[in-house]
């Protein structure tokens, strides 16, 4: 299963073709339009998230509410596109008021100058159109359908905030804790975190932060529930579950740091307080007595749940500006900004529970290679008995 994205952050619209999703599997656009509202919300948003109301259309690959098994085309409009129309002009501008708007002023910390090195683009625009996280838009949408064959398979992943900003919420979340349950309760919360009281203080740093015109960060945790055993593997280095897990977080925009179960913690236990004792009963099979791990073993589901924590710089373009150099003038300047967010860790959750749960689908199917939904069901199933038999 692969998918690629296109599409410019104010251009017309953002778009996905998603190949190798299994056929006759059910798709809700209400579910797919809820991780988009998701991702547009939490405490923090900058003024574009008013202007946009993210709303999927799917133009091909599915019919009467199921996959065809064909490849699937989702497309999000942006709203803020009639607002650019001539600044984001696919034919050539009539007059050269366009061309004098360039974008001369690289922001540190965001992609704008090394892209022009690169792509030797003397205007800046071309490269942060598209660094812009605008595409994470498309990339929730595809891992919205990839989250919605994992539930048909009794998988769940569901995601909140820990730290926003160093203020840090208990991380021991309970086993017990349904994946609907944490769902709910970060869904219905401004900072996306499950603690009720810390969340109020994540919402005084970001206002804190705003105000000094200063951008805050913070780290995400991502939970998938219901995993069989043995997805991934340990034969070659591209398999690895756990090093996938780590580039899909990886990938999304100003995240610098992964780790899985107690992570960075490991470096100051002992052996004895990091490995999981193994036990069986015949109900369960082979468990954990602890998931210190994080639910993988030699690059393998243990069939524990997955444990994935990213963490997210603070945003680079700041209101209180940072000194950089105009590339036309090589002339030192302070950045002035129209707008940003302040914080974008919890909508960047969303993000991360997404692309997460694609990995995870993909790792399913390069495990269990499936047609149709009733074939990869059948062979999860029969994974699951001869595990418990083994
Ligand atoms: C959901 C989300 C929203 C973001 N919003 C902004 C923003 O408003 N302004 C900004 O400068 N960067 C924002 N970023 C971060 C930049 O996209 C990111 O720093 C940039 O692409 C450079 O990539 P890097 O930080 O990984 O090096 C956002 C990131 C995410 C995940
Ligand atoms: C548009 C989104 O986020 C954008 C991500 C972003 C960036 O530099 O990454 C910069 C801002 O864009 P703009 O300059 O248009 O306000 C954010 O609003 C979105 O998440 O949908």
């Amino acid at each position: 299963m692969r998918y690629l994205t296109a599409g410019e952050s104010h251009g017309p619209q953002l778009t996905t073709i998603i190949e190798g999703l299994p056929s006759q599997l059910e798709i809700s656009i209400e579910k797919l339009n809820d991780s988009l509202r998701r991702r547009q919300g939490g405490h923090g948003r900058g003024r574009r998230m008013q202007i946009e109301k993210d709303l999927v259309e799917i133009t091909a690959g599915v019919r009467h509410g199921k996959s065809l098994g064909s490849p699937i085309c989702l497309q999000v409009t942006n709203d803020d596109w009639k607002h650019w129309t001539h600044i984001m002009g696919i034919e050539p501008p009539e007059d050269d008021t366009e061309m004098k708007r360039q974008i001369s002023r690289p922001r540190p910390g965001h992609a704008d100058l090394v892209g022009g090195i690169k792509y030797n683009h003397r205007d800046l625009r071309n490269v942060l159109e598209r660094s812009s996280a605008r595409e994470t838009t498309v990339r929730v949408a595809a891992g919205a359908l990839a989250k919605q064959m994992l539930e048909q398979l009794g998988i769940h992943v569901t995601a909140y905030v820990t730290t926003i900003g160093g203020i840090h919420a208990d991380r021991s979340i309970p086993e017990t804790l349904e994946a609907a349950e944490i769902a709910e309760r970060a869904a219905g919360n401004p900072v996306y975190c499950l603690d009720e009281e810390v969340s109020k203080q994540m919402v005084a740093a970001i206002d804190a932060a705003k105000k000094a015109g200063d951008t805050i960060g913070g780290v995400v945790e991502v939970r998938v529930t219901g995993m069989p055993a043995g997805v991934g593997s340990y034969v070659h280095y591209d398999c690895k579950l756990d090093a996938r897990l780590a580039f899909a977080m990886m990938s999304i925009n100003a995240f610098k740091g992964v780790e899985l179960g107690l992570g960075f913690e490991m470096a100051n236990l002992p052996g004895s307080q990091v490995h999981d004792q193994i036990r069986y009963n015949a109900q369960d099979g082979y468990t954990r007595e602890t998931n210190r791990l994080g639910g993988t073993e030699g690059g393998m589901s243990t069939g524990m749940p997955l444990v994935v924590r990213g963490v997210m710089k603070p945003i680079p373009t700041l209101y209180k500006p940072l000194e950089s150099v105009d590339i036309d003038t090589k002339e030192v300047f302070k950045a002035s900004i129209e707008r940003s967010d302040a914080c974008a860790v919890p909508a960047a959750s969303v993000v991360a529970e997404h692309v997460i749960a694609w990995e995870v689908a993909q790792a399913l199917l390069e495990t269990f290679p499936a047609d149709h939904l009733d074939q990869l069901r059948n062979a999860v199933n029969e994974r699951r008995k001869a595990a418990k038999e083994f």
